[in-house]
C-alpha cells in the first residue's frame, strides 16, 4: 500500500483509493506519485484549500481479493490513513466505491464520498461522468467547440457506477 501526499500548504491532502493490478508495486509507487500530482492541479484549478494526495493498493496481476481479504486491506488503508492524523484523506477511485469509503469510515474520519444514507456525502461517479465529455477536448489538447453542451458527445461515458446521457448530436470537429 502507497500513501502519497504532494504538498499541505494550503490545506491537508486529499484523494483518491485505487485499488488496481500493476506488474510490479513500482508502478503503483509511479502511479501514486503521479495521480498525487495531478490532485493538486485539480484543487488549484478549482480554487479548493487541499493539497494533492492518492492512495494506491498494488494488486497482482490477474487477481480478485476475496472479500474477507478485501476487508482486511481496506481496514489496513484505514489504519495508515488514521496514523497520518488527518495529514491525507481518501477517497473512491479505480477500484473502488461509496460502499468502501463506508468501511474506511468505521476507523478513520478522514474519508469522503462515503454513502449518504450513512450521512456522506455519496457516490461522486455521477457528476464526474457528467462533466468527463467537456473535459476530454482539453485533456486532448484542443478547446471544445462552440455549442459544446454536457450532451454532447455521441457515446456513453462511464465513471464507476455512473453514465452520462449519451449526446443527442455529435460533437463537432475542434477548430
Ligand atoms: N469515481 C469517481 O468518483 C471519480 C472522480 C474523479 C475522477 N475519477 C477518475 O475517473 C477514472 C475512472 O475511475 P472510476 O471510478 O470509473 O473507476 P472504476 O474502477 O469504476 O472503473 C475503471 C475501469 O477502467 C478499466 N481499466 C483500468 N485500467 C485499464 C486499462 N489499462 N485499459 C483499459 N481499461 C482499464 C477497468 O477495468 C474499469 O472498468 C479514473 O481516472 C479516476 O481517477 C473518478
Ligand atoms: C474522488 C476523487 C478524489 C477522484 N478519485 C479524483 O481523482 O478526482
Amino acid at each position: 500500500m502507497i500513501v502519497a501526499v504532494h504538498p499541505t500548504a494550503l490545506g491537508p491532502a486529499a484523494g483518491g483509493l485505487r485499488l488496481w493490478h500493476y506488474p510490479d508495486w513500482r508502478d503503483g509507487l509511479t502511479d501514486a506519485l503521479r495521480l498525487s500530482t495531478a490532485m493538486t492541479a485539480k484543487f488549484a484549478v478549482a480554487g479548493l484549500p487541499s493539497g494533492g494526495g492518492k492512495a494506491v493498493v498494488v494488486l497482482p496481476e490477474g487477481t480478485v481479493p476475496e472479500p474477507d481479504r478485501r476487508r482486511a486491506v481496506l481496514d489496513d488503508v484505514a489504519d495508515t490513513i488514521e496514523s497520518l492524523g488527518g495529514a491525507y484523506a481518501t477517497g473512491p477511485d479505480v477500484g473502488t466505491g461509496s460502499d468502501d469509503m463506508a468501511v474506511i469510515g468505521r476507523i478513520t474520519p478522514h474519508v469522503f464520498c462515503r454513502p449518504a444514507h450513512l450521512g456522506g456525502s455519496g457516490d461522486s461517479s455521477p457528476h464526474t461522468a457528467r462533466r468527463s465529455p467537456r473535459c476530454a477536448p482539453s485533456a486532448g489538447g484542443c478547446t471544445a467547440p462552440s455549442g459544446w453542451t454536457d450532451a454532447g458527445w455521441p457515446w456513453p461515458v462511464w465513471v464507476g457506477s455512473a453514465r452520462a446521457s449519451p449526446g443527442c448530436s455529435p460533437p463537432r470537429a475542434p477548430p
